[in-house]
């Protein structure tokens, strides 16, 4: 048993002080002032801190196959790297090989995240349409606990999918009570424009941005809402990273529809000019899909977080290394996309939302995890500080400061998006389902501690 004694609890409500009791079953057993303290009860101090809901990264992509390697950050390193900056779940994606029966892939994910040290669900990508998908959805959702479904509008000849298939999907889902996300970029026109920038001889990472303009993420976007009307489905729009998405979801909102939108740290802190200079490597890392935009975008993406127009943060974490990163020399097309962030997601929307003085406390916690958690129903299990819910707990001190960088951080990979930052607003002690996982500087993680949670599906329209 721990007893987190002192603190100021946040929620995305609520503001007050109070101790919390977290039961051997991992679950939260009190909240009150002044709780007396059971015997053989570990006590957590947590004065002069906040104590909010573990975070939730709906959004990560450990071990990843992808564009030839695989991402270097496994599960267990992932989730650990997650606890130190206070993140306690992660929702990661299932992705078929190519002609791989969707309940196989859901299986070999199982597997992989079986080392997983803190708690994870899955998103199961739809890649190409037959009937064994279609029976596949059924029986993720009505036995494993799957619901929700992705799709890629962009990665031409891998893992994008055709209007068609996303019409298939989309339908199934809204028969099964699932939710669809979508990766919203036109990617035919993005082979297009990749086809002529490597034709007119511009092959470095600089190529990357202009490969994939701010309009096809537009465009994709409003065809992707466009369809989930159509098929009557609620419709979640993973890194969201341009004005013109931001604002088709909110009209879409306005006229009454079930859409989300997820923004990354990353694309409110780095703008295009990460691609800029003349190191290349230092260009190649910060190559993902989207790409960092111009400035102006990422006021529309506060204004959008602000607003409640767009509700979750999620990091995307797709780690690869230098080595990795390197088999793109001479060809952009050939740098596989991603970065990392799990460690920092916290830490990054404190300094730059709540401490810059764009966000409220009850803000952050909404956007960091109990927005995820409703939205993907999760909710109250996780995302809550109360009686009966996973004593999933960050301590955090509002005011401390921490310097970001990959000769300190706990990812499994060899730089830092961040580096150098100095960041107020550090995850103190982070709790995973009743134990103490971070104290401080110090991580006691288990291999293995992780446990799969399923989420049930939706109740059904009509
Ligand atoms: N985002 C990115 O560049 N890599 C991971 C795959 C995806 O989410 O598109
Ligand atoms: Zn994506
Ligand atoms: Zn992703």
């Amino acid at each position: 048993m721990i007893l987190v004694r002192g603190g100021t609890v946040v929620t995305a409500e609520q503001r007050y002080r109070a101790d919390i009791l977290c039961g051997d079953d991992g679950q939260i057993a009190a909240i009150g002032p002044q709780l007396e303290i059971p015997g053989g009860c570990t006590v957590v101090d947590a004065g002069g801190m906040l104590v909010m809901p573990g975070g939730i990264d709906p959004h990560t992509h450990m071990e990843m196959p992808f564009m030839g390697t695989t991402a270097s950050e496994d599960f267990f390193t992932g989730t650990a790297a997650g606890l130190a900056g206070g993140t306690t779940s992660i929702i990661d994606f299932v992705i078929p090989d190519r002609d791989q029966p969707l309940h196989d892939a859901y299986l070999d994910w199982r597997f992989r995240a079986g080392k997983a040290c803190a708690d994870y669900g899955f998103h199961v990508a739809v890649t190409r349409w037959d009937e064994r998908v279609s029976r596949d959805m059924a029986l993720l959702v009505e036995k494993c606990g799957v619901n929700s479904f992705k799709h890629f509008m962009a990665y031409k000849n891998a893992l994008m999918i055709d209007d068609p298939v996303f019409l298939h999907s989309m339908q199934r889902a809204a028969e099964l009570g699932a939710l669809c996300t979508v990766h919203a970029e036109n990617g035919e026109a993005v082979a297009f424009l990749q086809e002529n920038l490597l034709a007119q001889g511009v092959s470095g990472p600089q190529a990357h941005p202009l490969s994939r303009p701010a309009a096809l993420e537009g465009e994709a976007t409003r065809r992707a809402i466009t369809l989930a009307g159509l098929a009557h489905v609620p419709l979640y729009v993973v890194h969201v990273s341009t004005r013109e998405a931001t604002e088709a979801i909110a009209a879409a909102r306005l006229a009454g529809m079930e859409i989300y939108g997820e923004v990354l740290p990353q694309h409110l802190v780095f703008d295009a000019g990460v691609y800029e200079g003349s190191d290349w490597l230092a260009a190649a890392r910060h190559v993902m899909s989207p790409p960092f935009r111009e400035k102006a975008h990422q006021e529309a993406l506060w204004g959008g977080l602000v607003s409640g127009q767009l509700q979750t943060t999620a990091t995307d974490h797709c780690c690869f290394c230098r080595g990795q990163k390197e088999r793109g020399i001479g060809d952009f097309t050939r740098i596989p996309n991603g970065v990392p962030g799990i460690e920092d997601r916290m830490s990054v929307l404190w300094h730059f939302g709540v401490a810059s003085g764009r966000l409220s406390e009850a803000q952050f916690v909404a956007m960091t995890s109990t927005n995820a958690a409703r939205i993907f129903n999760l909710y109250p299990l996780k995302g809550a500080i109360a009686v009966g819910s996973d004593a999933d707990l960050v301590v955090w001190d509002p005011c401390a400061t921490r310097r970001i960088s990959a000769a300190t951080h706990h990812q499994n990979v060899d730089y830092n998006l961040y580096e150098g930052m100095e960041l107020t607003g550090v995850a103190m002690k982070t709790i995973s389902r009743g134990k103490l996982v971070w104290d401080d500087t110090k991580l006691d993680v288990l291999r293995g501690a992780g446990r799969y949670v399923g989420r049930p599906a939706f109740r059904r329209k009509g």
